[in-house]
């Protein structure tokens, strides 16, 4: 097996931002749906070290997350050299993170099998930062990466894809330390085919993969790999068995080398615009609500599949309209601005946006009533697959806090993000009228906790190690 020797021990540090999933839920489960996803302003930190552990007889890498209790897990990682298989194991058994066992892995494991892992493999330490947006925190006016007293998986999280973060940042800092692979922000298709890999491998389901692919390359119009991609991909075989050893990273390598056809279009949430997530701490179980649509759509005969097509077609009118008025704020920017103004000014919710829409006419106008329509028809149809399906996508009681926030002044519509449920609601709203909105006083908002956050549609970025260093 062929070996490198190791780059020059820098210390680097990688940010990826989370996801809110405004349209597209469900349906981007299958490749032929596109779906909007914002990168958001919360992110995820890997800050890189070489360990300064003086046992050179192992090889370990260790991630350490101080802002959680419990927040160490080292492995211990040895290369078999017949096979070139790296077998990654818990030093710590009672410890488990399997996204960060799934990135040292799947990482290494690739390294091994193009030849570009160093021997003997350096010992590594990556410490962890998270926004505090990820987690519900205990009060307001927290310092910047707030410390909890609970292991992580205790932690009550708001949904916005820590998951995806953490094996995106995991990924590019065991790339850029052991590999010798170039810059990886200007290799997002490895580092994005890698980290899906990672976090389906951790998952151990499915999922559409679009917090991951916008953990990497930020806001993007999505559409999905096809599944069998991934079902390809051997279990992690066990260290003794050679022959599967052999498959396992033969396999892998030729995964990660093919075209998986990904849709990333960049996109983003219009000037003058804004998406406000609230959060409801009420929690979903994805997979079972997942499980329960699917059943519907299989059951649910030519209804099922109407609903299914008009969701479809109201997704992709939203997004047009989304990409229309950006175009608009580039090609037209003084009638985008004085649009922009007119709304603003007449204090309009939902639906006196979409009257002055129609007033205004023309192509602006006209996108401003599309995008309006379809999040108000999104949100028919998803409260029909409810019904059908039993899910909780968006219950009465979200329906109720949804259509109290369309009085709003300057509120376009809101929906429940992602897969819908408890957890959280969205909105897209004027930037002049999100005070007001924060601090709407109607009872039904005394549970939403509204989030700070905005869009920022970057995706991996490499950052100043010493600036984020002295959080640690
Ligand atoms: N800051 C962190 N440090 C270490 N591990 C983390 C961190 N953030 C997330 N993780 C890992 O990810 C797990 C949470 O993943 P999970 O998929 O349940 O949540 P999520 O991705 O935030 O949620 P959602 O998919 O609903 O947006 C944690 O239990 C932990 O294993
Ligand atoms: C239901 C689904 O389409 C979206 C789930 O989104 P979230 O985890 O609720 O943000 C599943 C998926 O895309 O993996």
């Amino acid at each position: 097996m062929p070996s490198s020797t190791l780059p020059v021990a820098e210390r680097y540090c990688f940010s990826a931002p989370g996801k809110a999933l405004f349209a597209g839920g469900y349906l981007v489960l299958y490749p032929e749906n596109s779906s909007f996803v914002t990168a958001l302003s919360a992110r995820i930190y890997a800050l890189i070290s070489p360990s300064q552990s003086l046992d050179t007889t192992r090889s370990t890498v260790t991630v350490l997350s101080p802002q959680f209790a419990e927040g160490e897990w080292s492995y211990n990682i040895s290369r078999s050299s017949t096979t070139g298989f790296v077998t990654v194991s818990a030093v710590n058994l009672s410890r488990k993170n399997p996204f960060a066992q799934a990135a040292v892995t799947t990482i290494l494991n690739y390294l091994s099998a193009t030849g570009n892992l160093p021997m003997p493999i350096p010992s590594l330490t990556i410490n962890i930062l998270s926004d505090n947006a990820y987690h519900s925190q205990p009060h307001d006016n927290v310092p910047r990466f707030n410390t909890h007293s609970q292991a992580i998986s205790a932690v009550p999280k708001t949904g916005l894809g820590s998951s995806a973060a953490l094996t995106t940042v995991l990924t590019a800092a065991l790339l850029s330390y052991y590999g010798n692979v170039g810059r990886v922000t200007e290799n997002k298709r490895l580092l994005h085919n890698l980290a899906q890999i990672a976090h389906c491998t951790a998952q151990g389901k499915v999922g559409s993969g679009f917090d991951v692919a916008c953990a990497v390359y930020g806001s993007i119009v999505y559409q999905r790999f096809l599944p069998s991609i991934i079902s390809a991909i051997p279990v992690v075989p066990n260290e003794l068995d050679d022959a599967k050893g052999s498959e396992y990273l033969h396999v892998l390598k030729n995964t990660i080398e093919s075209n998986w056809n990904v849709g990333t279009a960049a996109c983003a949430i219009p000037p003058r615009l804004r998406l406000l997530m609230g959060d409801i701490s009420g929690g979903s179980e994805t997979p079972a609500m997942v499980q329960m649509v699917q059943q519907w759509r299989r059951e649910g005969g030519a209804d099922a599949e109407s609903t299914w097509t008009s969701l479809g077609k109201a997704n992709q009118s939203l997004i047009s309209a989304m990409i229309g008025l950006q175009g608009e704020s580039e090609s037209n920017p003084k009638e985008y601005a004085a649009v922009m103004d007119q709304i603003i000014d007449s204090g309009a919710g939902t639906s006196g946006i979409k009257t002055l829409g129609v007033e205004i006419g023309g192509k602006i106008g006209g996108l401003i009533q599309q995008a309006v329509d379809s999040i108000t028809e999104i949100r028919h149809h998803l409260r029909a697959i409810t019904k059908g399906s039993g899910a909780q996508i968006e219950p009465e009681q979200q329906t109720r806090l949804l259509d109290a926030c369309n009085e709003l002044p300057g509120v376009f519509g809101g929906v429940v993000p992602g897969a819908g449920g408890y957890d959280a609601i969205c909105l897209l709203v004027t930037e002049a009228s999100v005070d007001r909105v924060v601090n709407a006083t109607n009872d039904i908002f005394a549970n939403v906790k509204w989030l700070e956050l905005r869009e920022e549609s970057v995706g991996l970025r490499e950052e100043a190690f010493p600036t984020l260093a002295e959080y640690l």
